[in-house]
């Protein structure tokens, strides 16, 4: 067998996986050894491949990976664009924290995008705006136009990175996503024709090409679980808290009850939103108890 190059996979269809490489998207099948090490190429992988004398492709090394996300998960998630509604579900500064603590957690970037914003009252709006306003101040890209999101995000997407989205059932992901991919879809239509996609009936997870990178399709992120994050730790996520950390008295500050604390003299200046900083007490709470909270199951 003679190497032939190194890709990353963009989907699994029974048995086979394809990848996508600088020559063009190949449908391989992994290699026995994957069998015996128990180990399974996904969807994200950076993987490699080779040609055997009858011209079969086969998936034979899966590079280490960055880390994994999601159910079913992606592999080497490197941003997230996260889709959040106005309404239906209720737009909500506790989810959206939820989130955003989860994926700094996970060492994802993310970027948000507000669905549904045609749907609520000018006044519900602009309030929601303002409060979203906070989240881009603390350097969250906000999004409240597919419009703009459309036209900026494959220029956003670096070489071979991977973006997913993410969000609560019914938020507008897979909507966001059907409108994006109309644009997408005319730099991968060659490929497209040539496995004769079409639209799946079955709810797996797809990385689609755009921009120089990809972008994959829903995984399920349901009840999200922070329990596992070391509690000291936790304060790191809050990208705000994290910056002002540095002007606290001591070392390893919780911003809690400890003299001179950075963070509780820019909350009470009114810099660091009161949301924020309940968010992180009750996310405390959660993770010393160990459990996620009855209300958000
Ligand atoms: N008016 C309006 N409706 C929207 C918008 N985005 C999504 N919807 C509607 O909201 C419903 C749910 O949208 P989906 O795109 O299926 O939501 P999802 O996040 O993919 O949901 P799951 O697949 O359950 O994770 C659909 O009926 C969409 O038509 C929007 O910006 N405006
Ligand atoms: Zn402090």
């Amino acid at each position: 067998m003679t190497e032939l190059a190194e890709g990353t996979v963009i989907s699994l269809i029974a048995g086979y996986y394809d990848v996508e490489t600088s020559a063009g998207l190949v449908r391989t099948r992994a290699r026995g050894v994957f069998r015996k090490t128990k180990e399974k190429p996904q969807v994200g992988d950076r993987v490699k491949i080779k040609l055997d004398d009858q011209g079969l492709a086969y998936l034979v090394e899966i590079m280490p990976r960055k880390n994994r996300i999601g159910r079913p998960a992606v592999a080497n998630v490197d941003h997230v664009l996260l889709v959040i509604s106005a309404v239906e579900p209720d737009f909500s500064l506790q989810l959206l924290d939820r989130f955003l603590t989860f994926f700094a957690w996970q060492g994802v970037d993310v970027a948000i995008y507000l669905s549904k914003s045609d749907l609520v009252q000018v006044d519900r709006l602009a309030e929601i705006k303002d409060q979203l306003a906070y989240y881009q101040k603390i350097g969250y890209p906000v999004y409240l136009s597919r419009d703009v999101l459309a036209e900026e995000l494959p220029g956003a997407i670096g070489q071979e990175r991977i973006w997913t989205l993410a969000g609560q059932s019914g938020a507008g992901k897979s909507t966001l996503l059907n409108f994006i991919k109309a644009d997408a879809n005319q730099a991968t239509g060659a490929i497209s024709t040539s496995l004769n996609r079409g639209r799946h009936t079955t709810r797996r997870v797809e990385l689609f090409k755009l921009g120089a990178g990809f972008l994959a399709d829903t995984p399920g992120f349901s009840a999200i679980d922070l329990t596992p994050i070391k509690l000291n730790e936790l304060c790191g996520y809050f990208a705000e808290f994290k910056r002002l950390a540095g002007g606290c008295k001591f070392r390893g500050c919780q911003h809690l009850k400890e003299p001179k604390c950075a963070v509780k003299e820019a909350l009470e200046a009114g810099e660091i939103a009161q949301s924020r900083y309940d968010d992180y007490l009750a996310m405390r709470t959660e993770i010393s108890e160990g459990r996620i909270p009855e209300y958000l199951k």
